[in-house]
């Protein structure tokens, strides 16, 4: 160099590896139904599942669930209530894990609305005892292990 300033050497950052994330999806219920969604992410492709997102920097759990809800179908929710977590390796490059939230709508009258139409085809309300087919494979695992999400009276 002319000026005789030394040149930093050129670094070359390495890929960082994977990371597991943190998800929140909400089970919310009116009466004996819980509304889902069929996917059109390319993670669980055509599949139903909650509603739901990752969480972000300084959010609590609940607020992520009122956010995400909000976002994704309009709804706004309450009542909002901790109730698992799950680990989920859904593929060689997602790993998440789920914090499981129940609610309620605020408003049983108002009506789900698809405000992500790239990322999910529609939500509607079904019966717990009769749910669709099939469902996003972290549900689908705890539908089988015989996880209820209603509250016990
Ligand atoms: N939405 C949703 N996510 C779930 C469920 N079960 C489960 O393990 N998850 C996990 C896997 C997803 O990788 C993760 C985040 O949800 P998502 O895939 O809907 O994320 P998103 O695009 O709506 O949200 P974002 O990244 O824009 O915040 O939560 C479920 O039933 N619904
Ligand atoms: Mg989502």
């Amino acid at each position: 160099m002319e000026n005789g300033a030394q040149q930093t050497p050129a670094t070359t950052t390495p890929p960082s590896p994977p990371m597991p994330k943190v998800g929140v999806a909400v089970f919310l219920l009116k009466g004996s139904k819980v509304l889902l969604g069929k996917r059109l992410s390319a993670v669980g492709h055509s599949t139903f599942a909650l509603p739901g997102g990752h969480l972000e920097f300084g959010e609590s759990f609940e607020e992520c669930a009122t956010r995400e809800v909000k976002e994704e179908t309009g709804l706004i929710i309450d009542k909002t209530e901790y109730l698992t977590v799950t680990n989920n390796v859904i593929s060689e490059k997602v790993h998440t894990v789920c914090v499981f939230i129940r609610a309620v709508p605020a408003d049983i009258n108002q009506k789900p609305e698809t405000l992500e139409p790239d990322k999910c085809a529609g939500w509607d309300w079904y019966e717990w005892n009769n749910l669709p087919k099939p469902l996003f494979g972290p549900l689908e695992d705890m539908v089988q292990s015989g996880f209820n999400p209603f509250p016990t009276t």
